[in-house]
């Protein structure tokens, strides 16, 4: 049953329908600021289309990335039980102690950019039901879930990076894909953490057997979810909610974070309008993911990570971004001659 206070699975997908669209009026001024800076026209490439992403996102013609936040949800998964990982479940719980104690690669690209970093843990201790044998969570779980990954969003940042930290997360994130968008599930998996081939072909058949436990995953984004995700994939797609409300930008991580916003994509096609994708991970799954979503990374690392790593690295480019925006002078403050 669930509480007075906590808002249902239906009234949370609700939602989607009161989405905010961007400030046009603040892309345009920023885009007439743009013009004038002393530089050949479009010579900035990305860096001029993420200036005026941010603009319109956050209602300004001079967009800021002084405050960025950085969330990290963790989350436990049942399926870890079937060997799909190179490592044990009990790694989620250590690496979330190792973040609290600032020794991971997030604590330190962080740091990097100066984010604030929050970490939000996840009943570790529970993880949710092996999704080869039903759902995954029930209703309640994953709309408090959901609604947890909501409430980290704050106002007064000027963006958010999300990421995401579960052993075996990406079977659960190539299940849910492969629910959204039809395919294989072999078009869906790769090596993750670092499976060997025979690690590759069991999450195939983790992936096939829960999509034959739960064929209700393929109707509608939010079971697909509830059924194949995990906590914090729901506090994922929650927060990516929560940012859309408060029109504040978002930098989503790699496969397994990018696969939670998509449930999103699937009931509105302009619902990660305010999101980009940090990075193109190792994990092959998600270049057909970005495909499917129209979304081009920014970088392409190699990195295969996860923890919010590519989406803080990312948010480096999104300060390059600012500073190249508001600093730079026009060519009549500095006298340079324009085109002629
Ligand atoms: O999101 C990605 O692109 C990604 C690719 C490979 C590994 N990961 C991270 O590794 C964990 C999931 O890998 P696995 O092999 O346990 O499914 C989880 O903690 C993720 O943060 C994440
Ligand atoms: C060590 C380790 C660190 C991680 N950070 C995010 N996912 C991870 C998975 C492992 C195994």
């Amino acid at each position: 049953m669930s509480d007075a206070a906590e808002p249902s699975l239906e009234e949370i997908r609700a939602l989607v329908g009161e989405f905010p669209a961007a400030d046009a009026e603040a892309g345009e001024a920023a885009a007439e600021r743009q013009a004038q800076l002393t530089k050949p026209a479009g010579s900035l490439g990305r860096l001029e289309e993420l200036a005026l992403w941010l603009a319109r996102w956050q209602g300004r013609p001079d967009p800021s990335m002084e405050r960025p936040r950085v969330a990290v949800f963790a989350g436990n998964h049942g399926i870890a039980a079937r060997g799909v990982s190179a490592y044990p479940a009990e790694v989620t719980a250590q690496m979330v102690a190792n973040f609290i104690d600032g020794g991971a690669a997030v604590n330190q690209l962080s740091a990097w950019v100066g984010a604030d970093l929050r970490i939000y843990e996840m009943a570790l201790d529970q993880p949710t039901a092996d999704f080869t044998q039903g759902p995954a969570m029930a209703d309640d779980d994953c709309a408090r879930a959901m609604a947890y990954g909501m409430m980290s969003v704050e106002e007064g940042f000027d963006a958010m990076a999300l990421g995401e930290m579960g052993i075996a997360n990406t079977t659960s994130a190539a299940a849910l894909c492969l629910a959204l968008f039809g395919g294989e599930a072999r078009d869906w998996v790769g090596r993750g953490t670092g499976v060997d081939e025979a690690g590759l072909a069991r999450k195939v058949e983790v992936v096939e057997a829960g999509l034959a436990a739960n064929p209700e995953a393929r109707d509608e984004p939010f079971e697909a979810l509830r059924r194949l995700g995990g906590y914090e994939l729901a506090a994922i797609t929650g927060a990516v909610m929560a940012c859309r409300l408060a029109r504040i930008p978002v930098v989503l991580d790699g496969f397994t974070c990018t696969a939670a916003a998509a449930v999103l994509h699937r009931l509105d096609r302009h619902a990660l309008d305010h999101c980009l994708v940090a990075h193109r991970s190792v994990e092959p799954g998600h270049a057909r993911l970005l495909a499917a979503l129209g979304k081009t990374p920014l970088l392409d690392l190699d990195m295969r990570l996860g923890e919010a790593s590519g989406a803080v690295l990312a948010l480096g480019l999104l300060q390059a971004a600012c500073a190249c925006h508001n600093g730079m002078k026009t060519f009549a403050e500095a006298g340079v001659s324009g085109k002629d």
